[in-house]
């Protein structure tokens, strides 16, 4: 009898502990008791206060505070508490937690609990501060490293923190009436383009993440082994694969500036020098088509000229960390002694699609992983036929309210124009300026616009502003081909 009423009780006990413990965590209460908690924890202790001013004693800024600013802003505990500010930050879409004047946040450091309160306003002055508030049992031990801590973590904030990329393009020198020569223009790039939105093997794009990281890890390498610190790439392959987005992705990739070199627009190769030396370092400069411009020869840049430029004493001008690109759409024109082992670090081939790179693009464009016309799809492609993946992508853009309009319409266009154009006719070949139908789609124009090569074409593109169909080459897969050991970086 006894037992069965000391198990009674016992269920009784954990059932109303149970009630309300789900009743303080439900209810929120739980939170007020631990602040009713260290409040009464607090009464046994002495603290410390550090005051952290905005500005010293000669009215300099204090780099501490802001540091102190950027690592409370961070806290997790500022999302928990009951009550933050919300303000945009520096990008439109971002929004950024802050302290709001008299706002306490608790932070935990080496097992001790801290306390920072935003003294904005408090004081008469009006001037700003943040005040830290530390057990002294615990001070000894822990301020030091604390403040160390945050320093470290505030300066990691900033460096993730994105630069305000810029897009330079050269102009043909312009004389100013003091004297200045300019030589570059520049506007805020903002390019959507990322790692992730392009259509490519993972594993190619893993190798080029890597290859950049491991790159920008290795200054002291570099300077050992006497080399400017810099890494260049060639993205070669038929118009519309991805050479000038993957440029794109990589600036964001790296938080760099793209400096876009126009060879026409250069006059001499003492010009295309001076260009160079007025570039600033994290930066990415890009010389697009470059097979064109040799053979075209529509540059009065000389070959020596640009192979100074490649690898010249000139790099050596800034000592911070460079990329450089070149983009062509066939290795083949291109002289040999512009692609010899060394001169362009990593090559890296963008082909036409594959299914695999249609699917990618169908699930990216269409929010489709699956459908039941991709087995016919995927037979199209075996048979031989390809197409770009922009021609792809805005096929896919124009039909995106139906995917099933959307694929078919691709499967109209592979038989139509990508015909011979993949990798199932190895040794077909279109010359770079063969001649080729295009298909597109517009749109607002609701239907399959067909065009021609040709005047009626340029004029299209004129109009849509998309879709460059200018050459072709058999391709298989992407292929990341570092001419130098891909262990230099690391
Ligand atoms: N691999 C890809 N993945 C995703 N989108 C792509 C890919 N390739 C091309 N596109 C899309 O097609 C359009 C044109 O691509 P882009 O200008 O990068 O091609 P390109 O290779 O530089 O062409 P060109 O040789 O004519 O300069 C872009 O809007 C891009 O979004
Ligand atoms: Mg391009």
């Amino acid at each position: 009898m006894i037992l069965r009423n000391l198990i009674l009780l016992g269920i009784g006990i954990v059932g109303f502990v149970a009630v309300i413990r789900v009743l303080l965590f439900k209810t929120g209460l739980i939170h007020i008791l631990k602040i009713w908690w260290r409040c009464f924890e607090d009464c046994f202790h002495v603290h410390q206060f550090f005051k952290v001013p905005e500005f010293n004693e000669s009215m300099q800024e204090n780099q501490l505070y802001r540091k102190v600013s950027l690592y409370l802003n961070s806290l997790s505990a500022l999302e928990d508490s009951d009550f933050t500010n919300l303000v945009t930050g520096k990008k439109p879409n971002d929004v950024v937690l802050c302290l709001d004047p008299n706002q306490t946040v608790e932070d935990n450091f080496l097992g001790a609990v801290v306390t920072w309160t935003n003294g904005d306003g408090i004081a008469r002055d009006n001037s700003r501060s943040f005040v830290l508030k530390v057990r002294k049992a615990d001070k000894r031990r822990i301020v030091r490293p604390y403040l160390q801590h945050i320093h470290t973590v505030a300066d990691e904030i900033e460096q993730r923190k994105q630069r305000d990329l810029r897009l330079y393009v050269n102009i043909k020198s312009y004389h100013h009436d003091d004297g200045g020569i300019e030589r570059w223009r520049s506007a805020p790039f903002s390019h959507p383009s990322t790692f992730d939105t392009i259509a490519m093997e993972d594993d190619l794009k893993n190798k080029v993440k890597s290859d950049l990281e491991s790159f920008l890890k290795a200054k002291q390498y570099y300077h050992r082994i006497g080399r400017v610190w810099k890494r260049s790439f060639l993205l070669y392959g038929p118009s519309g694969t991805g050479k000038s987005s993957f440029v794109a992705a990589m600036a964001n990739f790296l938080s760099y500036d793209v400096y876009v070199i126009d060879l026409s627009k250069v006059s001499n190769d003492s010009d295309l020098s001076l260009l160079l030396l007025e570039t600033r370092g994290k930066s990415i400069i890009v010389v697009e088509d470059l097979d064109r411009l040799l053979t075209e020869k529509s540059t009065a840049v000389t070959l020596s000229g640009l192979l100074n430029f490649m690898d010249g004493i000139l790099n050596s001008c800034c000592a911070e960390e460079r990329v450089m690109v070149f983009t062509m759409n066939s290795k083949e024109q291109a002289d040999p002694v512009l692609l010899r082992p060394g001169r362009i670090d990593v090559h890296i081939h963008f082909p036409l699609c594959d299914f695999l790179a249609f699917k990618t693009l169908a699930n990216s464009y269409l929010g489709v992983k699956d459908h039941k016309l991709f087995p016919q799809v995927e037979e199209i492609f075996q048979s031989g036929a390809s197409l770009s993946p922009a021609e792809i992508g805005e096929l896919m853009i124009a039909n995106r309210t139906s995917p099933s309009r959307a694929i078919k319409s691709v499967i109209s266009a592979l038989h139509t124009d990508g015909e011979g154009r993949g990798f199932g006719k190895i040794g077909t070949r279109l010359g770079n300026n063969g001649p080729m139908k295009s298909v597109v789609e517009a749109a607002d124009t609701g239907g399959l616009v067909r065009c021609e090569s040709g005047p009626t074409v340029r004029e299209f593109r004129k109009l849509y502003g998309f879709l460059r169909m200018k050459s072709s080459k058999v391709s298989h897969s992407p292929s990341f081909d570092s001419t130098l050991s891909q262990k230099e970086g690391s």
